[in-house]
């Protein structure tokens, strides 16, 4: 496989609406953005004024009404790969999203009957990859996310904290490179929270990806490389 030497993000005038009877609604107006591996951004805003659409736009799971969202690898020997992921089947656009794309979200969405180690395997197993070497990988991960002595609990046995950790190792399973999180300290004492930035911020860079992170703590969006504020859908 071709070893990448740099990834980038574009987000170029970006619409989007929701439709409720006969009343539509506003949501994202000409949102443009550009990231580069090893940016951070915190997104923050107002309630309602768009950013966990924005994120899940970014994030794939949801389609713009216009513009476009262009994922670029640049390999090593200088050759560039653009890629518009909503002109892609599904089923290549779920392997990509997988591939490319990590979520940690406020409430992790944790399978509560699975161990730790089982919850961060999980993008692993989605396109039937469950190699020794994910598996290698995954224990580094919870090491990393200091875990190691969790490996075989289940997510009740856990912190918030501890549950948010292993949210983080299951993020970066596939080595994604874009890491989205919505909320990811919202539910988190203010210590936590801060260890929990510390954390991601750590992690995004020694594997240099972007981290784009929605919250509204002034704590969490300072400790970013890059702040923007959506207002009713705009970039402020
Ligand atoms: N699937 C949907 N269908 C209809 N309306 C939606 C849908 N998703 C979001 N909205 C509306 O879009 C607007 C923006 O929602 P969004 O969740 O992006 O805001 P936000 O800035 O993340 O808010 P918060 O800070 O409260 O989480 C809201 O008015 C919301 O009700």
């Amino acid at each position: 496989m071709t070893e990448l030497s740099s990834f980038s993000l574009e987000v170029d005038r970006v619409c989007k609406s929701f439709v409720s009877g006969d009343h539509r609604l506003n949501v994202l107006t000409d949102v443009s953005l550009s990231l580069c591996a090893g940016d951070s951004l915190a997104i923050v805003g107002p309630s309602g004024s768009g950013k966990s659409t924005l994120l899940q736009i970014i994030g794939t799971l949801d389609r713009p009404d216009s513009g476009s969202v262009i994922f670029e690898n640049v390999a090593n020997d200088g050759q560039s790969r653009k890629v518009n992921p909503f002109s892609l089947e599904d089923k290549q656009l779920a392997e990509l999203r997988n591939q490319s794309v990590g979520f940690i979200f406020q409430d992790h969405h944790l399978l509560p009957q699975l161990t730790v180690l089982e919850n961060v395997l999980v993008p692993c197993l989605a396109f039937g990859n469950s190699s020794d070497a994910n598996v290698e990988h995954a224990l580094a991960l919870i090491e990393s996310v200091g875990l190691t002595d969790r490996v075989d609990h289940l997510p009740g046995q856990l912190s918030g904290g501890q549950r948010e950790r292993v949210a983080i190792a299951r993020a970066l399973v596939m080595s994604p490179s874009i890491i989205l999180a919505d909320e990811p300290t919202g539910n988190l004492d203010r210590t936590t929270a801060q260890e929990m930035t510390e954390l991601m911020l750590h992690l995004q860079h020694s594997t240099h990806s972007i981290l784009i992170t929605v919250t509204h703590s002034e704590d969490l969006a300072s400790a970013m490389g890059k702040q923007c504020e959506l207002v009713d859908g705009k970039l402020a």
